[in-house]
């Protein structure tokens, strides 16, 4: 996933900055475009502009050529109508008629001039204002030279010198001048009007419409006359190296751009040359004023330049952010398209993996809608119902599982329809026998809250039940059972115990739970016991016995114990089950039986029944080991005297006390029986020594023939002893018996008292070898 979108991320950047660089370039282009129109719009602009300078200037130029030459029209109408005067004038008519001619006319000039005449010689003769130039001389004057000399080629020529300072007026001045001659033609003098350029220049000032406009009348020896502005500056200034110069060789008129040299303004200069005079006009005009970036079409130009740039821009920006949601939007679908698939497969993959997960669910499931009609079955549900899928999707509940099964379904699905869960238990009949169902009802809810069917679970439980019945019978029997029972764990720590085992302990389950059952022993059986106990229970999990309890109150009692143990699934004991039972009354009347059985009530020897166990095993013994064993038998003499004189409990009380000698007569590992009546045995095993057999013999002998006292009574009683030995005198211990019998027979029938042996190598008779106690 992460990679995937690391990958989608890069891909939309490297889009979206390759429609930036487009965009950019496109813009850029607009742009240029605009700059590129609006930079032609501003030059044609100016090319306008400069040409209707130019326009300007040349009209100015015209405007101001007719002026000037009207100026030196005028002033040249009086140098002619003067000299006309002059040339016909008597030749000797002073300088005084000639300055009154002058005078004469002085009021018809303008201020603009005034009118000199100079003599032949070149002296001043009189002025038409009264200036004092009679006497002065000229004749350095360019304009005297120029008529004196110039004479023959051109008499009335009009002339136009420099400007320069007047000498007597000592103003800025033009000189037009003319030669005054006689009707001979000879040369009189010159007649000249002197003109104040600061007229000009006043005119020129007036004339100018703006303050960066220039008008100049220049000289065309390159001297300035006049010029507005700056007249003071400019005048007589030398232009001759000037640009203008160099297109008057070209053209008389003409247009063009170059910087003031008065000023160094840069202007448009239109210049006209007043040929024939030698006069140039020039007119200066800038666009200063009209200052090109405030023009209109300036400043329209650049404020649409800048609106279209701005635009330009803001539309770059707009496409740019568009572009950016745009792609956004489509990166956004393209991931929820994407992510939607991937639902699409997933839910899919889902729904088939809960397809597969419900079909092998060991239970059944269904969806059931409020109209009780099933929407979903798995395949246990099929199989139970014996019904396909199909089948079953759009049949209610009730034709599904039958009228019987509804009926116990029904208020259990009205109840989880309103939107509670439901458990309950329900018997089906099948085809294959009751089952038993545990079956859940959970609500589905729509997202507004209201159920909208029912999830359907389950679950077989007729094992369950069954198990339960059985469990239910195990713990009737647990708990009522008259036999102690105890759960302990695999240790042997008690977990629980029953009643019974309660009313044969006196403890209560709380009172064990947790302890070690050992600990309800009596300390009557020792460490071997349990350890065997324990060897048993591990290696075969049972273990059967009797073992001595003490009882709350400390009493001890004898139980019949069962260990079993209850293995888990690994085949380990984790539990042990004990079966309690009190045999202590029991075995105490066993134990009587047994007694009454093998040993003799009065003396409490063994009776003849154990006498013969006893000698069985002695016989046993002696051939094992291979040592001797002998029988003795002992018959008690004159014992019925006893009975008789003193009473038969007198009787029993000798007997007692007789036992009780014989007793104290034999070694430990001797037996002593009662055979019956006043019979005894004594059963002396691994007899290493032969005279064993004969101590004992002689004890008893002197043991029982010492006096009895019963009583305030005294009684004399003595014994006869026979003597059998294994395995001389026989190896089958009834013959054995036989065998000492006989021999107390013959002891008896040789006195009593005595001790007699058999002796099976001898004839009866002889082999008696009678031994008299040593009492006798
Ligand atoms: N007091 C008493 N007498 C018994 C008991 N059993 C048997 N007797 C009697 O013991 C006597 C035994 O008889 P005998 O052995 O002939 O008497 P005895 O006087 O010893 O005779 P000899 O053996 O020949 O010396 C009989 O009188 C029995 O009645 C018993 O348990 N108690």
């Amino acid at each position: 996933m992460a990679y995937q979108r690391k990958t989608t991320e890069i891909v939309r950047s490297l889009a979206y900055l390759r429609f930036r660089r487009r965009l950019l370039s496109g813009l850029l282009t607009m742009a240029a475009i605009a700059i590129v129109v609006v930079a032609w719009q501003l030059h044609t602009s100016y090319i306008d502009r400069e040409a209707g300078l130019r326009r300007q200037t040349q009209h100015f130029a015209r405007a101001m050529e007719a002026h000037v030459l009207y100026a030196i029209q005028f002033a040249d109408l009086s140098l002619i109508g003067f000299s006309n005067a002059i040339k016909v004038l008597p030749p000797e008519s002073s300088a005084d008629t000639i300055s009154t001619l002058l005078s004469s006319r002085s009021s018809s000039f303008t201020h603009d001039f005034w009118i000199s005449f100079i003599d032949a010689n070149g002296k001043g003769v009189a002025t038409s204002n009264q200036l004092p130039i009679t006497g002065v001389d000229y004749t350095d004057r360019d304009y005297f030279l120029f008529h004196k000399n110039g004479a023959g080629t051109s008499p009335y020529q009009l002339y136009i010198s420099g400007p320069s300072l007047g000498k007597v007026s000592n103003q800025k001045l033009l000189f037009i001048s003319r030669r005054v001659e006689d009707k001979q033609g000879r040369f009189l003098g010159i007649i000249v009007a002197p003109l104040d350029i600061t007229r000009f220049a006043a005119v020129f000032e007036n004339s100018r419409i703006t303050d960066d406009v220039s008008i100049s009348l220049i000289h065309r020896n390159g001297r300035l006359i006049a010029r507005a502005p700056h007249v003071e500056a400019a005048f007589n200034l030398d232009l001759s190296d000037s640009i203008l110069f160099a297109y008057l060789k070209k053209t008389p008129t003409g247009t063009f751009r170059a910087a003031s040299k008065v000023d160094q303004i840069s202007r448009v200069f239109s210049y006209r040359a007043l040929d024939p005079l030698p006069l140039i006009i020039t007119v200066g005009g800038t666009d200063k004023d009209a200052v090109w970036f405030a023009s209109p079409t300036f400043i329209i130009s650049s404020i649409g330049l800048a609106l279209l740039l701005l635009l330009i821009l803001l539309s770059g920006m707009f496409a740019l952010k568009s572009y950016a949601k745009l792609e956004e939007r489509e990166l956004r679908y393209r991931q929820l398209y994407s992510s939607s698939r991937e639902m699409e497969a997933k839910l899919s993959a889902s729904e088939e993996r809960l397809r597969l997960i419900a079909d092998n669910l060991p239970i059944m499931i269904t969806y059931v809608d409020c109209k009780e009609r099933y929407t979903f079955t798995n395949r246990l549900f099929d199989q139970v119902f014996e019904i396909s899928e199909q089948a079953a999707l759009g049949k209610s509940v009730e034709e599904v599982v039958g009228p019987a099964a509804y009926a116990i379904s029904r208020p259990h699905l009205h109840k989880a329809l309103t939107g509670q869960m439901v458990y309950f238990e329900r018997p089906l009949e099948t085809s294959k026998g009751v089952r038993w169902d545990g079956i859940s009802y959970v609500p589905d809810f729509s997202p507004v809250g209201q159920v909208r069917g029912l999830f359907v679970m389950a679950e077989d439980i007729t094992a369950r039940r069954a198990s339960e019945a059985t469990m239910k019978l195990a713990t009737l029997m647990y708990e009522n059972s008259s036999e102690g029972m105890m759960v302990t764990d695999a240790d042997g720590k008690i977990l629980s115990v029953n009643p019974a085992f309660s009313r044969l302990s006196g403890y209560t389950e709380d009172e064990v739970k947790g302890h070690w059952a050992y600990e309800l022993t009596s300390g009557r059986q020792d460490q071997d016991f349990f350890r065997r106990m324990q060897n048993a229970l591990r290696n075969t999990g049972e273990w059967e016995g009797e073992v001595w309890h003490q009882n709350k109150q400390g009493e001890h009692y004898l139980v019949s114990l069962r260990f079993n143990a209850v293995f888990d699934e690994n085949g380990q004991a984790y539990r042990r089950v004990a079966l309690f039972c009190d045999i202590t009354k029991k075995k105490a009347t066993e134990e009587l039986i047994w007694r009454q059985a093998n040993f003799d009530a009065l003396t409490g020897l063994p009776n003849r029944r154990m006498f013969q166990e006893r000698m069985r095993q002695e016989i046993r013994k002696a051939e094992r080991s291979g040592l001797p064993m002998a029988l003795v038998f002992i018959d008690l003499d004159g014992f019925k005297a006893v009975n008789d004189t003193f009473g038969h409990s007198m009787g029993d009380q000798l007997l007692k006390e007789a036992a009780n000698r014989l007793i104290h007569c034999v070694r430990g590992t001797d037996v002593v029986s009662r055979l019956g009546g006043d019979e005894f045995t004594v059963i002396a095993g691994e007899l290493k020594d032969n005279g064993d057999v004969q101590r004992i013999a002689q004890e008893i002998l002197s043991s029982l023939a010492a006096p009895f006292q019963l009583g305030q009574e005294t009684a004399h009683i003595s014994a006869s002893i026979g003597i059998a030995l294994f395995p001389d005198d026989a190896t089958d211990p009834e013959i054995l018996l036989k065998n000492a019998d006989q021999a107390m027979y013959f002891a008896k029938q040789h006195g009593r008292n005595c001790y007699h042996y058999f002796g099976s190598s001898l004839p009866v008779d002889k082999s008696m070898d009678i031994h008299r106690a040593r009492c006798e």
